[in-house]
């Protein structure tokens, strides 16, 4: 895989249950340090799509690649490998609550048999969590507690980080924080970040570029401008492309 090949790519992708197509002919290249935002209402599609990049789910039809392969190619170890390779940060943060923040950010190289305590000390002190390396989840707020969950991520330098409205559960400020840093891991480390969220304001901070699904339809991709933040809108697209596009 060269530099300039897709992270990611769906062709003609179909999720179907039923009668029910979470995802409908879905193209769409996920490019080489991108930040690239995915949004849609309730039911557009986006989980599936996650799920899809996390190599967690395969189309019913279409094909995907990731990171130079196609998942539904490999064998159950080779697509444990594979996500190994692939970063998440979920909204509720998901960290374990009975380890400190050091063994939670530590885990995934444990599990890789790749301890690497330095590695892990300095992604603490990049996140800004240094001083609170031996305190539990419990003990920290939202934000803190998200910066833990994309240290833990980031640990195994991924080649995609996926983040599931990583802050719906924060307020304004905190989000402000944890946006900047998934926008400073994509420029320190060159990671790729598709991020799914409901928050235009999110995606227009952050993203490249910002692909609309409506019903497991993609819409639309486009390149996010950050221009008009204004409220009258005549369908969802409509206000996405007055909130983020040309
Ligand atoms: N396991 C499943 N079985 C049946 N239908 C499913 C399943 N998973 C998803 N769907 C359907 O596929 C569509 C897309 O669902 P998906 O969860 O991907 O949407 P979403 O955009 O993530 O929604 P939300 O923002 O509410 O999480 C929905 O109509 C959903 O009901």
């Amino acid at each position: 895989m060269s530099t300039s090949d897709p992270v990611a790519s769906l062709e003609h992708v179909t999720v179907a249950y039923g009668a029910t197509k979470a995802l409908d002919d879905l193209t769409l290249d996920i490019a080489s340090g991108e930040i690239i935002g995915v949004i849609g209402e309730s039911g557009a599609g986006k989980s599936t799509l996650l799920a899809l990049l996390d190599a967690a789910q395969h189309p019913t039809s279409g094909r995907v690649r990731i990171l130079g392969t196609d998942p539904a190619a490999l064998r159950d170890r080779e697509i444990r490998e594979l996500r190994r390779r692939i970063g998440m940060v979920f909204q509720g943060f998901n960290l374990l609550s009975n380890r400190t923040v050091r063994q939670n950010v530590a885990l995934p190289l444990k599990l890789q048999r790749a301890v690497d305590p330095q590695h892990v000390e300095s992604l603490l002190d990049y996140v800004g969590l240094a001083d609170r390396a031996d305190h539990y989840p419990a003990q920290l707020s939202g934000g803190q507690q998200q910066r833990v969950a994309i240290a833990r991520a980031l640990v195994t330098r991924p080649g995609l980080l996926l983040a599931d409205e990583p802050t719906s559960a924060l307020d304004t400020r905190t989000t402000e924080g944890i946006l900047q840093l998934l926008s400073d891991a994509r420029r320190d480390f060159g990671t790729t970040v598709v991020l799914v969220t409901h928050e235009l304001e999110a995606v227009g901070a952050i993203c490249d570029r910002v692909a609309v699904l409506e019903r497991g339809v993609l819409q639309r991709v486009f390149p996010v401008v950050r221009a008009d933040y204004g409220r009258e809108h005549a369908s969802y697209l409509a206000h996405a492309e007055r909130m983020l596009g040309a």
